[in-house]
């Protein structure tokens, strides 16, 4: 089984839709961000804090570098700038969580913890900002997506359901 790569947004549900695929596959599920956090036992807020964003993406490319060579049968939810690694096409099936900025920032909103969600994502903290960083990355993202799910009003259930569909089609 080749494994799925999950690109898309910040927030955009990579976790959420993941975490729904494992139960109605054989995949194994994992995130690039958790790892980072185990790796270096401190969070990615504190990481960006104290080394600064370049540490983040050298640590990236390692973990990229280990998928691509000692991975496999497992669904790979990513980073929001994991995309940009230059072997992410040997590592799996890329699929691309679409959705509007607008939503996805709703949604987050939503969440009962929507304060510290929004926290944890240093790239998240100036709304203008992330904005911008969304329409610079939104055709990189479709550039290297083998499969679109549009998420925009869809449970994750379901859009976990059509991911699978695509990805068996192809
Ligand atoms: N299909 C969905 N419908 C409604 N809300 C959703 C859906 N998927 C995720 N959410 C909500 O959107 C927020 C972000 O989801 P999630 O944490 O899965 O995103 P993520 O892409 O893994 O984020 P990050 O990679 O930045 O950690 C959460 O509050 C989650 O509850
Ligand atoms: O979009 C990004 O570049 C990031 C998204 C988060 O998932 C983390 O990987 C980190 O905060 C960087």
């Amino acid at each position: 089984m080749k494994n799925i790569v999950l690109i898309g947004f910040m927030g955009v549900g990579k976790g959420s839709v993941a975490r729904e695929v494992i139960k109605h596959s054989d995949y194994i599920a994992m995130d690039t961000d958790d790892l980072i956090e185990s790796m270096e036992n401190r969070k990615i807020k504190t990481i960006f804090e104290i080394e600064g964003e370049e540490y983040f993406r050298k640590i990236e490319k390692k973990v990229a570098k280990w998928l691509e060579e000692s991975v496999k049968n497992t669904l790979i939810s990513t980073g929001g700038g994991f995309y940009k690694q230059k072997n992410i096409k040997k590592i799996g099936t890329i699929v691309l969580l679409d959705s509007p900025f607008d939503e996805i920032i709703k949604r987050i909103k939503e969440h009962p913890k929507a304060e510290k969600k929004f926290k944890k994502r240093p790239l998240l903290q100036d709304l203008e900002k992330a904005k911008e960083l969304y329409d610079l990355r939104r055709p990189e993202y479709l550039k290297v997506a083998d499969v679109v799910v549009d998420v925009t009003n869809k449970s994750a259930h379901d859009c976990a359901k059509e991911l699978l569909k695509k990805v068996k089609k192809l």
